[in-house]
Protein backbone atom coordinates (compact mmCIF):
# COMPACT_ATOMS: atom_id res chain seq x y z
CA UNK A 1 0.00 0.00 0.00
CA UNK A 2 1.74 3.16 -0.95
CA UNK A 3 0.43 7.06 -1.15
CA UNK A 4 2.20 7.12 -4.87
CA UNK A 5 0.73 4.19 -6.54
CA UNK A 6 -0.55 5.70 -9.27
CA UNK A 7 2.54 6.82 -10.21
CA UNK A 8 4.83 3.89 -10.43
CA UNK A 9 3.48 1.33 -7.65
CA UNK A 10 4.15 3.42 -4.83
CA UNK A 11 7.82 4.44 -6.06
CA UNK A 12 8.69 0.97 -5.06
CA UNK A 13 11.58 -1.31 -6.55
CA UNK A 14 12.67 1.07 -8.17
CA UNK A 15 15.73 2.48 -7.06
CA UNK A 16 18.62 0.63 -7.14
CA UNK A 17 21.17 -0.02 -9.61
CA UNK A 18 21.57 -3.88 -9.34
CA UNK A 19 17.27 -3.94 -9.33
CA UNK A 20 15.81 -4.29 -13.08
CA UNK A 21 11.98 -4.31 -12.55
CA UNK A 22 11.29 -4.50 -15.93
CA UNK A 23 7.65 -3.68 -17.10
CA UNK A 24 6.09 -6.44 -19.11
CA UNK A 25 5.14 -5.75 -23.13
CA UNK A 26 1.82 -6.15 -24.13
CA UNK A 27 2.04 -8.70 -27.07
CA UNK A 28 3.16 -12.52 -25.88
CA UNK A 29 2.75 -14.68 -22.28
CA UNK A 30 5.98 -14.18 -20.53
CA UNK A 31 8.75 -16.73 -20.73
CA UNK A 32 9.08 -19.14 -17.64
CA UNK A 33 12.66 -18.60 -16.55
CA UNK A 34 13.55 -21.87 -15.53
CA UNK A 35 12.13 -23.64 -19.14
CA UNK A 36 9.86 -25.89 -17.53
CA UNK A 37 6.44 -25.93 -18.71
CA UNK A 38 4.26 -23.32 -17.39
CA UNK A 39 1.48 -23.84 -15.16
CA UNK A 40 -1.99 -24.16 -17.55
CA UNK A 41 -4.10 -20.80 -17.51
CA UNK A 42 -6.87 -20.64 -14.48
CA UNK A 43 -9.43 -22.67 -14.63
CA UNK A 44 -12.80 -20.41 -15.12
CA UNK A 45 -10.29 -17.58 -16.66
CA UNK A 46 -12.11 -14.89 -13.99
CA UNK A 47 -8.49 -13.42 -13.29
CA UNK A 48 -7.52 -12.46 -17.08
CA UNK A 49 -3.72 -10.84 -16.58
CA UNK A 50 -3.85 -7.17 -17.41
CA UNK A 51 -0.69 -7.84 -19.08
CA UNK A 52 1.38 -9.85 -20.67
CA UNK A 53 4.82 -10.08 -23.17
CA UNK A 54 8.04 -11.26 -23.46
CA UNK A 55 10.20 -9.83 -21.20
CA UNK A 56 12.71 -7.01 -22.80
CA UNK A 57 15.92 -8.33 -22.64
CA UNK A 58 18.63 -6.82 -20.61
CA UNK A 59 22.03 -5.27 -22.87
CA UNK A 60 24.60 -7.58 -22.94
CA UNK A 61 25.85 -5.45 -19.74
CA UNK A 62 22.72 -6.29 -18.14
CA UNK A 63 21.68 -2.86 -17.38
CA UNK A 64 18.28 -1.59 -16.47
CA UNK A 65 15.59 -1.81 -18.48
CA UNK A 66 14.33 1.91 -19.45
CA UNK A 67 10.03 1.83 -17.94
CA UNK A 68 10.33 1.22 -14.36
CA UNK A 69 6.91 2.11 -14.11
CA UNK A 70 5.36 -1.45 -14.18
CA UNK A 71 2.07 -2.23 -15.45
CA UNK A 72 -1.50 -1.35 -14.53
CA UNK A 73 -3.04 -4.29 -12.91
CA UNK A 74 -6.41 -4.11 -10.73
CA UNK A 75 -6.77 -6.21 -7.38
CA UNK A 76 -9.17 -8.89 -8.05
CA UNK A 77 -11.96 -9.27 -5.91
CA UNK A 78 -13.77 -12.77 -5.67
CA UNK A 79 -16.57 -13.45 -3.19
CA UNK A 80 -17.29 -16.66 -1.37
CA UNK A 81 -20.31 -18.06 0.42
CA UNK A 82 -19.71 -20.41 3.39
CA UNK A 83 -23.31 -23.02 3.54
CA UNK A 84 -25.23 -22.49 6.69
CA UNK A 85 -23.50 -24.57 9.51
CA UNK A 86 -25.67 -26.39 11.86
CA UNK A 87 -26.62 -23.59 14.48
CA UNK A 88 -27.87 -21.67 11.07
CA UNK A 89 -30.07 -24.28 9.98
CA UNK A 90 -31.86 -24.53 13.21
CA UNK A 91 -31.91 -20.95 14.01
CA UNK A 92 -32.51 -20.20 10.14
CA UNK A 93 -34.58 -22.13 9.22
CA UNK A 94 -37.54 -20.56 8.83
CA UNK A 95 -35.52 -17.07 6.99
CA UNK A 96 -33.97 -17.28 3.41
CA UNK A 97 -30.51 -16.52 2.75
CA UNK A 98 -29.52 -12.99 3.19
CA UNK A 99 -28.03 -12.90 -0.16
CA UNK A 100 -28.31 -14.25 -3.60
CA UNK A 101 -25.82 -15.51 -5.51
CA UNK A 102 -25.85 -15.41 -9.37
CA UNK A 103 -22.34 -17.21 -10.32
CA UNK A 104 -22.59 -17.08 -14.22
CA UNK A 105 -23.47 -13.16 -13.73
CA UNK A 106 -20.75 -12.96 -11.32
CA UNK A 107 -23.44 -11.25 -8.90
CA UNK A 108 -24.27 -11.28 -6.37
CA UNK A 109 -27.63 -10.11 -4.32
CA UNK A 110 -27.81 -8.33 -1.17
CA UNK A 111 -31.64 -8.95 0.19
CA UNK A 112 -32.47 -5.37 2.06
CA UNK A 113 -36.08 -7.09 2.86
CA UNK A 114 -38.52 -9.56 0.77
CA UNK A 115 -39.17 -7.15 -2.04
CA UNK A 116 -35.61 -5.66 -2.03
CA UNK A 117 -32.40 -6.43 -2.69
CA UNK A 118 -29.10 -4.78 -3.73
CA UNK A 119 -26.73 -6.10 -6.53
CA UNK A 120 -22.90 -6.02 -6.51
CA UNK A 121 -20.62 -6.83 -9.00
CA UNK A 122 -17.51 -9.31 -8.42
CA UNK A 123 -14.82 -10.76 -10.73
CA UNK A 124 -16.05 -14.16 -9.33
CA UNK A 125 -18.94 -15.36 -7.13
CA UNK A 126 -18.22 -18.53 -5.42
CA UNK A 127 -20.96 -20.11 -4.41
CA UNK A 128 -21.20 -22.56 -0.99
CA UNK A 129 -21.09 -25.39 -3.53
CA UNK A 130 -17.72 -24.68 -5.01
CA UNK A 131 -15.07 -26.77 -4.42
CA UNK A 132 -11.44 -25.60 -2.54
CA UNK A 133 -9.74 -26.44 -6.16
CA UNK A 134 -11.76 -24.49 -8.01
CA UNK A 135 -11.69 -21.17 -5.27
CA UNK A 136 -7.69 -22.22 -5.51
CA UNK A 137 -7.78 -21.82 -9.26
CA UNK A 138 -10.14 -18.75 -9.71
CA UNK A 139 -8.55 -17.04 -6.69
CA UNK A 140 -4.97 -18.05 -6.15
CA UNK A 141 -3.31 -19.98 -9.00
CA UNK A 142 -3.08 -16.85 -11.32
CA UNK A 143 -1.27 -14.68 -8.91
CA UNK A 144 1.21 -18.16 -8.29
CA UNK A 145 1.70 -18.18 -11.95
CA UNK A 146 2.77 -14.49 -11.82
CA UNK A 147 5.25 -15.05 -8.58
CA UNK A 148 6.67 -17.77 -10.88
CA UNK A 149 7.31 -15.77 -13.33
CA UNK A 150 9.22 -12.98 -11.32
CA UNK A 151 6.44 -11.15 -9.84
CA UNK A 152 5.17 -10.02 -6.27
CA UNK A 153 1.46 -11.33 -5.29
CA UNK A 154 -0.64 -11.03 -2.35
CA UNK A 155 -4.05 -13.59 -1.60
CA UNK A 156 -5.71 -12.61 0.87
CA UNK A 157 -8.58 -13.12 2.76
CA UNK A 158 -11.12 -10.59 4.45
CA UNK A 159 -14.53 -11.62 6.11
CA UNK A 160 -16.79 -11.88 9.80
CA UNK A 161 -15.28 -14.35 12.15
CA UNK A 162 -16.47 -17.79 11.52
CA UNK A 163 -16.96 -17.37 7.32
CA UNK A 164 -14.57 -19.48 6.22
CA UNK A 165 -11.31 -17.26 5.82
CA UNK A 166 -8.97 -19.97 7.30
CA UNK A 167 -11.22 -22.59 5.32
CA UNK A 168 -10.43 -21.35 2.76
CA UNK A 169 -6.72 -20.50 2.72
CA UNK A 170 -5.44 -22.77 5.61
CA UNK A 171 -6.67 -26.31 5.20
CA UNK A 172 -4.01 -28.50 4.94
CA UNK A 173 -6.41 -31.70 3.79
CA UNK A 174 -5.27 -34.06 5.71
CA UNK A 175 -7.97 -36.28 5.86
CA UNK A 176 -9.46 -35.21 2.28
CA UNK A 177 -7.05 -34.00 -0.24
CA UNK A 178 -9.72 -32.04 -1.85
CA UNK A 179 -10.18 -29.91 0.76
CA UNK A 180 -6.80 -28.49 1.05
CA UNK A 181 -6.34 -25.09 0.71
CA UNK A 182 -4.89 -22.23 -1.03
CA UNK A 183 -1.76 -22.46 0.96
CA UNK A 184 -1.23 -26.12 0.48
CA UNK A 185 -2.07 -25.84 -3.34
CA UNK A 186 -0.12 -22.99 -4.23
CA UNK A 187 3.30 -24.57 -2.41
CA UNK A 188 2.39 -27.76 -4.46
CA UNK A 189 1.97 -25.68 -7.32
CA UNK A 190 5.09 -23.88 -6.99
CA UNK A 191 7.35 -26.84 -5.98
CA UNK A 192 6.20 -28.23 -8.87
CA UNK A 193 7.29 -25.45 -11.18
CA UNK A 194 10.88 -24.85 -9.80
CA UNK A 195 13.96 -26.09 -10.96
CA UNK A 196 15.48 -27.34 -7.70
CA UNK A 197 19.15 -27.39 -8.96
CA UNK A 198 18.99 -23.30 -9.32
CA UNK A 199 16.06 -22.38 -8.19
CA UNK A 200 15.37 -21.62 -3.93
CA UNK A 201 11.88 -21.48 -2.16
CA UNK A 202 11.81 -20.16 1.41
CA UNK A 203 9.07 -19.02 4.01
CA UNK A 204 8.05 -17.19 6.88
CA UNK A 205 5.26 -17.39 8.91
CA UNK A 206 3.85 -15.42 11.01
CA UNK A 207 0.62 -13.46 13.25
CA UNK A 208 0.26 -9.69 13.74
CA UNK A 209 -1.60 -9.91 17.05
CA UNK A 210 -2.28 -6.28 18.86
CA UNK A 211 -0.06 -4.61 16.99
CA UNK A 212 2.74 -7.10 17.37
CA UNK A 213 4.06 -9.48 14.97
CA UNK A 214 5.27 -12.90 16.39
CA UNK A 215 7.35 -15.45 14.30
CA UNK A 216 4.58 -18.96 14.27
CA UNK A 217 7.90 -20.80 13.79
CA UNK A 218 9.35 -19.60 16.48
CA UNK A 219 6.62 -18.52 19.27
CA UNK A 220 9.32 -16.73 21.67
CA UNK A 221 10.38 -14.41 18.99
CA UNK A 222 7.01 -12.27 19.45
CA UNK A 223 8.01 -8.63 18.19
CA UNK A 224 9.26 -8.33 15.19
CA UNK A 225 10.24 -5.33 13.73
CA UNK A 226 9.23 -4.39 10.17
CA UNK A 227 12.25 -2.75 8.30
CA UNK A 228 11.75 -0.33 5.27
CA UNK A 229 14.33 -0.30 2.85
CA UNK A 230 14.75 3.74 2.27
CA UNK A 231 15.72 3.42 -1.32
CA UNK A 232 13.11 1.12 -2.39
CA UNK A 233 10.22 1.53 0.09
CA UNK A 234 10.43 -2.61 -0.27
CA UNK A 235 9.65 -4.12 3.08
CA UNK A 236 11.28 -6.99 4.79
CA UNK A 237 11.08 -8.83 8.25
CA UNK A 238 14.75 -9.56 9.17
CA UNK A 239 14.03 -10.79 12.57
CA UNK A 240 11.16 -13.92 10.96
CA UNK A 241 12.53 -17.58 10.69
CA UNK A 242 12.96 -17.82 7.52
CA UNK A 243 13.30 -22.11 6.18
CA UNK A 244 14.37 -23.40 2.72
CA UNK A 245 11.50 -25.40 1.25
CA UNK A 246 12.27 -28.12 -0.31
CA UNK A 247 9.54 -30.75 -0.44
CA UNK A 248 5.74 -30.45 0.45
CA UNK A 249 6.11 -32.84 3.25
CA UNK A 250 8.27 -30.31 4.65
CA UNK A 251 5.90 -27.48 4.05
CA UNK A 252 3.27 -29.11 5.77
CA UNK A 253 5.53 -30.00 8.43
CA UNK A 254 5.85 -25.98 8.95
CA UNK A 255 2.43 -25.13 8.08
CA UNK A 256 1.30 -27.85 11.16
CA UNK A 257 3.60 -26.01 13.47
CA UNK A 258 2.58 -22.53 12.60
CA UNK A 259 -1.25 -23.96 13.26
CA UNK A 260 -0.17 -25.00 16.17
CA UNK A 261 1.55 -22.08 17.36
CA UNK A 262 -1.62 -20.21 16.27
CA UNK A 263 -4.44 -22.64 17.40
CA UNK A 264 -2.62 -22.27 20.89
CA UNK A 265 -2.65 -18.30 21.18
CA UNK A 266 -6.18 -18.13 20.73
CA UNK A 267 -6.92 -21.18 23.15
CA UNK A 268 -5.08 -18.95 25.82
CA UNK A 269 -7.61 -16.43 25.28
CA UNK A 270 -10.30 -18.66 25.20
CA UNK A 271 -11.29 -18.15 21.62
CA UNK A 272 -11.82 -20.63 18.51
CA UNK A 273 -11.63 -17.85 16.27
CA UNK A 274 -8.34 -16.49 15.21
CA UNK A 275 -7.92 -13.00 16.83
CA UNK A 276 -4.96 -12.60 14.89
CA UNK A 277 -3.83 -11.71 11.59
CA UNK A 278 -1.63 -15.28 9.91
CA UNK A 279 0.93 -13.71 7.40
CA UNK A 280 2.64 -16.50 5.11
CA UNK A 281 5.68 -15.17 3.02
CA UNK A 282 6.80 -17.48 0.78
CA UNK A 283 9.99 -16.07 -1.33
CA UNK A 284 10.88 -17.24 -4.49
CA UNK A 285 14.27 -17.35 -6.06
CA UNK A 286 15.08 -18.09 -9.50
CA UNK A 287 17.86 -18.06 -12.46
CA UNK A 288 17.64 -16.60 -15.31
CA UNK A 289 19.59 -19.25 -17.33
CA UNK A 290 18.67 -18.19 -20.28
CA UNK A 291 19.19 -14.44 -20.26
CA UNK A 292 23.04 -15.35 -19.05
CA UNK A 293 23.50 -17.70 -22.07
CA UNK A 294 22.04 -15.29 -24.84
CA UNK A 295 24.16 -12.19 -23.22
CA UNK A 296 27.30 -14.47 -23.18
CA UNK A 297 26.59 -15.21 -27.05
CA UNK A 298 25.70 -11.83 -28.12
CA UNK A 299 28.66 -10.14 -26.75
CA UNK A 300 30.83 -13.46 -28.16
CA UNK A 301 29.01 -12.30 -31.36
CA UNK A 302 30.35 -8.51 -31.12
CA UNK A 303 34.02 -9.89 -30.18
CA UNK A 304 34.21 -8.70 -26.95
CA UNK A 305 33.87 -12.13 -25.01
CA UNK A 306 36.84 -13.79 -23.29
CA UNK A 307 36.35 -16.41 -20.76
CA UNK A 308 37.28 -13.07 -18.28
CA UNK A 309 34.60 -11.04 -19.30
CA UNK A 310 31.97 -13.97 -18.69
CA UNK A 311 33.01 -15.33 -15.09
CA UNK A 312 32.76 -11.28 -14.03
CA UNK A 313 29.22 -11.32 -15.68
CA UNK A 314 26.83 -11.70 -12.58
CA UNK A 315 24.10 -13.74 -13.38
CA UNK A 316 20.49 -12.53 -13.41
CA UNK A 317 17.80 -13.65 -10.73
CA UNK A 318 13.96 -13.22 -10.20
CA UNK A 319 13.02 -13.05 -6.21
CA UNK A 320 9.89 -12.51 -6.31
CA UNK A 321 7.37 -13.10 -2.59
CA UNK A 322 3.98 -14.54 -2.57
CA UNK A 323 2.32 -13.51 0.70
CA UNK A 324 -0.56 -15.37 1.42
CA UNK A 325 -3.13 -13.50 4.53
CA UNK A 326 -5.42 -15.03 6.84
CA UNK A 327 -6.93 -11.89 8.40
CA UNK A 328 -8.81 -12.04 11.91
CA UNK A 329 -12.20 -12.11 11.77
CA UNK A 330 -13.93 -8.48 10.91
CA UNK A 331 -16.95 -8.37 13.04
CA UNK A 332 -17.73 -5.11 14.93
CA UNK A 333 -16.52 -4.55 18.66
CA UNK A 334 -20.24 -3.43 19.69
CA UNK A 335 -21.96 -6.66 18.43
CA UNK A 336 -19.11 -9.21 20.06
CA UNK A 337 -19.90 -7.47 23.40
CA UNK A 338 -16.23 -6.84 24.15
CA UNK A 339 -14.79 -5.85 27.66
CA UNK A 340 -11.38 -5.27 29.18
CA UNK A 341 -8.67 -7.30 27.66
CA UNK A 342 -11.11 -8.95 24.64
CA UNK A 343 -12.07 -5.18 24.26
CA UNK A 344 -8.51 -3.70 23.57
CA UNK A 345 -8.07 -6.86 21.21
CA UNK A 346 -10.63 -5.92 19.44
CA UNK A 347 -10.07 -2.40 18.88
CA UNK A 348 -6.57 -3.32 18.00
CA UNK A 349 -8.18 -6.16 15.25
CA UNK A 350 -10.19 -3.09 14.09
CA UNK A 351 -7.40 -0.92 13.62
CA UNK A 352 -5.89 -3.13 11.59
CA UNK A 353 -8.82 -4.05 9.73
CA UNK A 354 -9.67 -0.03 9.62
CA UNK A 355 -6.69 1.47 9.01
CA UNK A 356 -6.75 -1.66 5.90
CA UNK A 357 -10.06 -0.08 5.19
CA UNK A 358 -8.82 3.60 5.26
CA UNK A 359 -5.68 2.89 2.57
CA UNK A 360 -8.20 0.65 0.33
CA UNK A 361 -10.64 3.48 0.49
CA UNK A 362 -8.05 5.83 -0.32
CA UNK A 363 -6.19 4.22 -3.14
CA UNK A 364 -9.67 3.45 -4.63
CA UNK A 365 -10.59 7.12 -4.64
CA UNK A 366 -7.07 8.23 -6.06
CA UNK A 367 -6.75 10.43 -2.84
CA UNK A 368 -2.76 12.44 -2.31
CA UNK A 369 -2.68 10.55 1.05
CA UNK A 370 -2.95 7.01 1.92
CA UNK A 371 -2.36 6.31 5.56
CA UNK A 372 0.15 3.31 5.26
CA UNK A 373 2.19 4.09 8.39
CA UNK A 374 -1.54 3.83 10.63
CA UNK A 375 -0.86 0.20 11.71
CA UNK A 376 1.42 -3.06 10.91
CA UNK A 377 -0.79 -4.48 8.95
CA UNK A 378 -1.26 -1.14 6.40
CA UNK A 379 2.70 -1.20 6.24
CA UNK A 380 2.70 -5.10 5.94
CA UNK A 381 0.46 -5.13 2.59
CA UNK A 382 2.53 -1.91 1.66
CA UNK A 383 3.13 -3.76 -1.83
CA UNK A 384 -0.10 -5.63 -1.79
CA UNK A 385 -2.34 -2.70 -2.42
CA UNK A 386 -1.41 0.25 -4.21
CA UNK A 387 2.08 -1.38 -4.99
CA UNK A 388 4.05 -3.47 -7.63
CA UNK A 389 1.96 -7.09 -6.33
CA UNK A 390 -0.54 -9.11 -8.22
CA UNK A 391 -2.84 -9.04 -5.56
CA UNK A 392 -6.40 -11.41 -5.39
CA UNK A 393 -8.95 -10.69 -2.62
CA UNK A 394 -11.45 -13.00 -1.75
CA UNK A 395 -14.43 -11.52 1.04
CA UNK A 396 -16.07 -14.55 2.70
CA UNK A 397 -19.56 -14.61 3.88
CA UNK A 398 -21.52 -16.13 5.77
CA UNK A 399 -25.67 -16.88 4.60
CA UNK A 400 -27.44 -15.62 8.14
CA UNK A 401 -29.58 -12.81 7.62
CA UNK A 402 -28.81 -11.82 11.71
CA UNK A 403 -25.40 -10.92 10.36
CA UNK A 404 -26.56 -9.13 7.20
CA UNK A 405 -24.68 -5.90 8.77
CA UNK A 406 -21.43 -7.47 8.41
CA UNK A 407 -21.67 -9.06 5.70
CA UNK A 408 -22.96 -5.58 4.10
CA UNK A 409 -19.70 -4.56 5.30
CA UNK A 410 -17.27 -7.40 3.63
CA UNK A 411 -19.35 -6.98 0.56
CA UNK A 412 -18.48 -3.15 0.53
CA UNK A 413 -14.55 -3.64 1.56
CA UNK A 414 -14.58 -6.06 -1.38
CA UNK A 415 -15.99 -3.74 -3.95
CA UNK A 416 -14.07 -1.44 -2.77
CA UNK A 417 -10.72 -2.82 -2.94
CA UNK A 418 -11.70 -4.17 -6.75
CA UNK A 419 -10.78 -0.15 -7.33
CA UNK A 420 -7.44 -0.71 -6.53
CA UNK A 421 -5.30 -0.41 -9.19
CA UNK A 422 -1.47 -1.99 -8.70
CA UNK A 423 1.57 -1.64 -10.71
CA UNK A 424 3.10 -4.94 -11.27
CA UNK A 425 6.66 -5.16 -12.05
CA UNK A 426 8.90 -8.12 -12.66
CA UNK A 427 11.49 -8.13 -9.33
CA UNK A 428 14.66 -8.91 -11.90
CA UNK A 429 18.19 -8.42 -10.31
CA UNK A 430 21.41 -9.25 -10.59
CA UNK A 431 23.00 -11.33 -8.37
CA UNK A 432 26.11 -10.53 -6.90
CA UNK A 433 26.18 -12.93 -4.62
CA UNK A 434 26.70 -16.01 -6.33
CA UNK A 435 28.99 -14.15 -8.82
CA UNK A 436 31.42 -13.64 -5.44
CA UNK A 437 30.68 -17.61 -5.18
CA UNK A 438 31.48 -18.27 -8.72
CA UNK A 439 34.46 -15.80 -8.22
CA UNK A 440 35.56 -17.55 -5.29
CA UNK A 441 35.57 -21.00 -6.83
CA UNK A 442 37.56 -20.04 -9.39
CA UNK A 443 40.41 -18.35 -7.13
CA UNK A 444 40.24 -21.47 -5.68
CA UNK A 445 41.05 -23.36 -8.54
CA UNK A 446 43.74 -20.98 -9.84
CA UNK A 447 45.61 -20.71 -6.46
CA UNK A 448 45.50 -24.65 -6.13
CA UNK A 449 47.01 -24.65 -9.81
CA UNK A 450 49.72 -21.77 -8.73
CA UNK A 451 50.39 -24.48 -5.55
CA UNK A 452 50.55 -27.62 -8.06
CA UNK A 453 52.97 -25.69 -10.23
CA UNK A 454 54.78 -25.03 -7.45
CA UNK A 455 55.39 -28.14 -6.13
CA UNK A 456 56.65 -29.48 -9.37
CA UNK A 457 58.98 -27.07 -9.82
CA UNK A 458 60.66 -27.56 -6.20
CA UNK A 459 60.82 -31.43 -7.45
CA UNK A 460 61.99 -30.52 -10.42
CA UNK A 461 65.19 -28.60 -9.14
CA UNK A 462 65.49 -30.94 -6.75
CA UNK A 463 65.47 -34.42 -9.25
CA UNK A 464 68.10 -31.95 -11.29
CA UNK A 465 70.31 -31.04 -8.48
CA UNK A 466 70.40 -34.75 -7.38
CA UNK A 467 71.54 -35.77 -10.98
CA UNK A 468 74.12 -32.93 -10.99
CA UNK A 469 75.75 -34.12 -8.03
CA UNK A 470 75.92 -37.56 -8.54
CA UNK A 471 77.68 -36.49 -12.17
CA UNK A 472 80.00 -34.57 -10.30
CA UNK A 473 80.92 -37.60 -7.60
CA UNK A 474 81.22 -40.06 -10.79
CA UNK A 475 83.59 -37.68 -12.60
CA UNK A 476 85.47 -36.95 -9.29
CA UNK A 477 85.92 -40.85 -9.36
CA UNK A 478 86.96 -41.69 -12.74
CA UNK A 479 89.04 -38.23 -12.14
CA UNK A 480 91.12 -40.23 -9.12
CA UNK A 481 91.23 -43.22 -11.23
CA UNK A 482 92.54 -41.77 -13.90
CA UNK A 483 95.21 -39.66 -11.75
CA UNK A 484 96.13 -42.24 -9.74
CA UNK A 485 96.70 -44.10 -13.42
CA UNK A 486 98.93 -41.74 -14.75
CA UNK A 487 101.19 -41.37 -11.36
CA UNK A 488 101.89 -44.98 -11.66
CA UNK A 489 102.72 -44.81 -15.11
CA UNK A 490 105.12 -42.03 -14.84
CA UNK A 491 106.42 -43.68 -11.96
CA UNK A 492 106.93 -47.14 -13.57
CA UNK A 493 108.80 -44.63 -16.41
CA UNK A 494 111.32 -43.20 -13.55
CA UNK A 495 111.57 -46.52 -12.23
CA UNK A 496 112.55 -48.01 -15.40
CA UNK A 497 114.93 -44.93 -16.81
CA UNK A 498 117.01 -45.26 -13.24
CA UNK A 499 117.06 -49.30 -14.30
CA UNK A 500 118.51 -48.24 -17.45
CA UNK A 501 121.04 -46.14 -16.16
CA UNK A 502 122.22 -48.21 -13.17
CA UNK A 503 122.54 -50.99 -16.62
CA UNK A 504 125.02 -48.43 -18.76
CA UNK A 505 126.59 -47.60 -15.39
CA UNK A 506 127.16 -50.86 -14.62
CA UNK A 507 128.30 -51.21 -18.37
CA UNK A 508 130.80 -48.23 -17.88
CA UNK A 509 132.37 -49.82 -14.93
CA UNK A 510 133.11 -52.82 -16.95
CA UNK A 511 135.04 -51.10 -19.83
CA UNK A 512 137.58 -49.00 -18.40
CA UNK A 513 138.58 -47.78 -22.03
CA UNK A 514 135.49 -47.03 -23.25
CA UNK A 515 134.89 -45.12 -20.37
CA UNK A 516 136.96 -42.21 -21.81
CA UNK A 517 135.85 -42.39 -25.23
CA UNK A 518 132.42 -43.17 -24.10
CA UNK A 519 132.48 -41.20 -21.29
CA UNK A 520 131.54 -37.58 -23.05
CA UNK A 521 128.70 -39.71 -25.21
CA UNK A 522 127.63 -41.47 -21.75
CA UNK A 523 127.44 -38.33 -19.95
CA UNK A 524 125.36 -36.83 -22.72
CA UNK A 525 122.74 -39.64 -23.02
CA UNK A 526 122.23 -39.36 -19.46
CA UNK A 527 121.61 -35.70 -18.91
CA UNK A 528 118.92 -36.02 -22.45
CA UNK A 529 117.36 -38.97 -20.25
CA UNK A 530 117.35 -36.87 -17.18
CA UNK A 531 116.17 -33.45 -19.70
CA UNK A 532 113.45 -36.02 -21.16
CA UNK A 533 112.61 -37.23 -17.59
CA UNK A 534 111.96 -33.77 -16.11
CA UNK A 535 109.85 -33.10 -19.26
CA UNK A 536 107.39 -36.30 -18.46
CA UNK A 537 107.32 -34.95 -14.82
CA UNK A 538 106.14 -31.57 -15.66
CA UNK A 539 103.82 -32.59 -18.26
CA UNK A 540 102.07 -35.51 -15.63
CA UNK A 541 102.11 -32.58 -13.09
CA UNK A 542 99.96 -30.35 -15.69
CA UNK A 543 97.74 -33.12 -16.66
CA UNK A 544 97.04 -33.64 -12.66
CA UNK A 545 96.52 -29.60 -12.46
CA UNK A 546 94.23 -29.71 -15.41
CA UNK A 547 92.33 -32.41 -14.03
CA UNK A 548 92.42 -31.13 -10.73
CA UNK A 549 90.77 -27.81 -11.93
CA UNK A 550 88.14 -29.10 -13.89
CA UNK A 551 87.16 -30.84 -10.99
CA UNK A 552 87.30 -28.26 -9.05
CA UNK A 553 85.32 -26.47 -12.28
CA UNK A 554 82.71 -29.52 -12.15
CA UNK A 555 82.24 -28.66 -8.20
CA UNK A 556 81.62 -25.20 -8.95
CA UNK A 557 78.87 -25.91 -11.07
CA UNK A 558 77.15 -28.25 -8.82
CA UNK A 559 76.36 -25.57 -6.23
N1 LIG B 1 -17.01 -23.26 2.30
C1 LIG B 1 -17.17 -23.96 3.41
N2 LIG B 1 -17.71 -25.19 3.34
C2 LIG B 1 -17.88 -25.92 4.46
N3 LIG B 1 -17.54 -25.49 5.69
C3 LIG B 1 -17.01 -24.27 5.81
C4 LIG B 1 -16.79 -23.45 4.68
N4 LIG B 1 -16.26 -22.31 5.11
C5 LIG B 1 -16.12 -22.42 6.43
N5 LIG B 1 -16.57 -23.59 6.87
C6 LIG B 1 -16.61 -24.04 8.26
O1 LIG B 1 -16.97 -22.93 9.05
C7 LIG B 1 -16.24 -22.88 10.23
C8 LIG B 1 -15.51 -21.55 10.37
O2 LIG B 1 -14.59 -21.46 9.31
P1 LIG B 1 -13.20 -20.73 9.50
O3 LIG B 1 -12.57 -21.09 10.76
O4 LIG B 1 -12.47 -20.97 8.27
O5 LIG B 1 -13.69 -19.24 9.58
P2 LIG B 1 -12.81 -17.95 9.72
O6 LIG B 1 -13.42 -16.94 8.86
O7 LIG B 1 -11.42 -18.27 9.48
O8 LIG B 1 -13.03 -17.58 11.23
P3 LIG B 1 -12.08 -16.70 12.19
O9 LIG B 1 -12.11 -15.32 11.66
O10 LIG B 1 -12.77 -16.79 13.47
O11 LIG B 1 -10.78 -17.34 12.15
C9 LIG B 1 -15.31 -24.03 10.20
O12 LIG B 1 -15.87 -25.10 10.92
C10 LIG B 1 -15.24 -24.41 8.75
O13 LIG B 1 -14.97 -25.77 8.57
Amino acid sequence: MASGARNGGGGLGSRTTAKMDRQQGSTATPKAPAGKPRLSAAGGGAYRRTSSGPLPAAGAGGGRNSSESGVSSRVRVAVRLRPRNAEEQAADADFADCVELQPELKRLKLRKNNWESDTFEFDEVLTEFSSQKRVYEVVAKPVVESVLEGYNGTVMAYGQTGTGKTFTLGRLGDEDTAARGIMVRAMEDILADITPETDTVSLSYLQLYMEMIQDLLDPVNDNIAIVEDPRTGDVSLPGATVVEVRDQKSFMDLLRIGEAHRVAANTKLNTESSRSHAILMVNVRRAVKGRSEMNVSMSAENGHSSSMMDSLRPPIVRKSKLVVVDLAGSERIDKSGSEGHTLEEAKSINLSLSSLGKCINALAESSAHVPVRDSKLTRLLKDSFGGTARTSLVVTIGPSPRHRGETTSTIMFGQRAMKVQNMVKLKEEFDYKSLCRRLDIELDKLIAENERQRKYFDDEIERITAEAQYRVAEAEKECKVSLENEKMKYHQEYLDSIKILEEKWKVHQQSPKKQIKEESTSNGDVQDLLQNEKMLRQSAEDESNDLKNQLSHWKKMEV
